[in-house]
């Protein structure tokens, strides 16, 4: 996605005993070098804020695409760090943060923005984050979809008020109504990707090419553990990440 035209810096990083991945955005162009980080995780903030000190850049945002209940988010560590960064959820996901966001919401860093887009299902509050036109070249938008489209998969239904119908809308409405050459960017992967299109997800996403009832069966039927972090993770994430360990920031 880089190239020496664009003036979108892009990193993805990956904390790999929860799977996740946490993505790096900035104006390089702006004096203030404006960046973004979508879904850190406590475990890899020094390697995140390092990154960003490396390469010159101004964190202003640090957002959730969900309260996550398999690892615990960075942002209000971010925030002890440095406090200027602005902490960000939806407003449907219940949790606290500097800004509770809604559907149609712009976010931006620069002249760059990122689009707030309703995607319950997985969680209530649930959204996708996808780039504006303002990159000023021609390329294609990027969808950052949290856990409501993995890449070939997608996010369990089975907690959190979860639903799979309410997922199969989403994901149908939102998602693979973008442009077929958006890229797929998820929170987590446990198969070996690291990024799709929306294209690639309509022919042969093995759950979301299905019609609603069979989705709705394939997802009662997954029978999965609920992740091993998950009663510490949500209460913490409800508070931006806030335990014994940090400040109060939120
Ligand atoms: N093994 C992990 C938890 C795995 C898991 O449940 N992942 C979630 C996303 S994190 S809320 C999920 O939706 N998975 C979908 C799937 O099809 O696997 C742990 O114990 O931490
Ligand atoms: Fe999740």
């Amino acid at each position: 996605m880089a190239s020496q035209t664009t003036k979108l810096l892009f990193r993805q990083l990956f904390e790999k005993e929860s799977s996740t991945y946490t993505y790096l955005l900035a104006h390089v162009c702006h004096p203030q070098k404006p960046a973004i980080l979508i879904d850190p995780v406590d475990k890899t903030v020094d390697r995140d804020l390092s990154l960003i000190k490396e390469l010159g850049l101004k964190l202003i945002y640090a957002l959730n695409t969900h309260v996550h209940a398999d690892h615990v988010t960075g942002t209000a560590l971010i925030k002890t760090k440095d406090p200027e960064v602005k902490s960000v959820i939806s407003k449907a996901s219940g949790a606290k943060a500097d800004v509770l966001v809604q559907p149609g919401d712009k976010l931006y860093f620069g002249d760059l923005f990122l689009e707030v887009r309703a995607t319950p299902g997985h969680t209530q509050g649930c959204i996708t984050y996808v780039t504006g036109d303002g990159l000023g070249q021609p390329q294609p938008r990027v969808a950052f979809t949290g856990d409501a489209l993995l890449v070939r998969g997608c996010g369990r239904t089975d907690f959190q008020g979860g639903s799979s119908s309410q997922l199969h809308k989403s994901v149908h409405s939102q998602i693979f109504t973008l442009p077929k050459d958006t890229l797929i960017y998820p929170a987590h992967d446990y198969k070996g990707f690291s990024v799709s299109t929306v294209e690639e997800e309509m022919l042969y996403n093995p759950r979301l090419t299905k019609d609603e009832e069979t989705f709705k069966n394939i997802m009662e039927s997954l029978n999965l553990p609920y992740p091993k972090m998950m009663d510490k993770a949500v209460p913490a994430n409800l508070v931006c990440g806030y335990q014994e360990t940090t400040s109060e920031a939120c």
